[in-house]
C-alpha cells in the first residue's frame, strides 16, 4: 500500500580522512500519500544520498525517516532495505539482460503464486503500454521501452514508496519528454507516492506535486 513519507531533522554524512563529511543537516521533507515530490538541486547537494538513506543503504547520523506509521531509520532503528517496501528506478535501467521483459517485471514477485504473478505482470505490461513485448529481451527493446519495463518492475510488488533517480537522463530529448509525461500519468493513476531526483527544473515541474529545492551543505 502506498504511504506518506516523513523525514525529520535528517543528518547524513560520510566518513572522510579529515573527519566526517557532512552532506545534510536538519533536512525535513513531508510527502503525502499518493503525491510525487521532486528533489531538485546541483550536483553534489545530496539528492542521491537522501534516496539511499530512504532505501536503507545509508545509515542516518540523526533524525528520522517514517513511511506511513513505520519508522524506517531513527535513533536505534535501521530497517534493512528488503523490509522497507521501497521500490527503485534508476537511470541505468538495471534490467537483467538474460531475462525476458515478463521475467524482469516478475522478478520481485518470486514469492507469489504463478497465477498471481502472471496476472500482475500482464497488468503492468499493459499499464506501461508494452503488452505485446513480454517475450522480448532488453537488447531487443529501445531505451524508452527498457525504462518502461524498469518502471513496471519497480511497481510490481506495490511498493509503499517509489524512488526515481534521474530515470530519464540516458534518453534522447524527445523520448525523455514523452516518458516524463507517461510516467507521471502512470504514477498518478496508481496513486503511487514517489520521489524523483533530477537536475532538470522542467522535468520537476512536469512530474511533481511538490518540489524540494536543495542546496549544497555549507558549514556555518
Ligand atoms: N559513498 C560516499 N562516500 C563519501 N562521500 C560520498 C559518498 N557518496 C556521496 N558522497 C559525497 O556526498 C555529497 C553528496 O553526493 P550525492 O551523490 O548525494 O549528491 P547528488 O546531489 O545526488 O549529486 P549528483 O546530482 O551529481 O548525482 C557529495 O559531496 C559526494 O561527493
Amino acid at each position: 500500500m502506498t504511504a506518506s513519507l516523513h523525514i525529520a531533522q535528517l543528518h547524513l554524512g560520510y566518513a572522510a580522512p579529515k573527519g566526517l563529511h557532512t552532506v545534510l543537516q536538519g533536512f525535513d521533507l513531508q510527502v503525502p500519500a499518493g503525491h510525487i515530490a521532486s528533489l531538485l538541486g546541483p550536483s553534489g547537494c545530496g539528492k542521491t544520498s537522501v534516496l539511499r538513506a530512504i532505501a536503507g543503504f545509508e545509515p542516518v547520523r540523526a533524525g528520522s525517516i517514517h513511511l506511513g506509521e513505520r519508522l524506517l531509520s531513527g535513533p536505534g532503528t535501521h530497517l534493512p532495505p528488503e523490509q522497507r517496501h521501497v521500490g527503485m528506478m534508476f537511470q541505468e535501467y538495471g534490467l537483467f539482460p538474460h531475462l525476458s521483459a515478463v521475467q524482469n517485471v516478475g522478478f520481485g514477485l518470486r514469492h507469489s503464486s504463478k497465477a498471481e504473478r502472471e496476472k500482475r505482470v500482464n497488468e503492468l505490461l499493459a499499464v506501461v503500454g508494452l503488452g505485446d513485448a513480454g517475450a522480448k529481451f532488453p537488447h531487443e527493446l529501445s531505451g524508452g521501452q527498457q525504462q518502461r519495463i524498469a518502471l513496471a518492475r519497480a511497481l510490481a510488488p506495490s511498493p509503499a514508496l517509489l524512488l526515481l533517480d534521474e530515470p530519464f537522463s540516458n534518453l534522447d530529448a524527445a523520448t525523455r519528454e514523452r516518458l516524463t509525461l507517461e510516467v507521471r500519468d502512470i504514477l498518478r493513476a496508481a496513486g503511487q507516492t514517489a520521489i524523483l531526483v533530477t537536475h532538470n527544473a522542467q522535468e520537476a515541474e512536469t512530474m511533481a506535486d511538490q518540489i524540494c529545492h536543495m542546496t549544497p551543505f555549507a558549514k556555518s
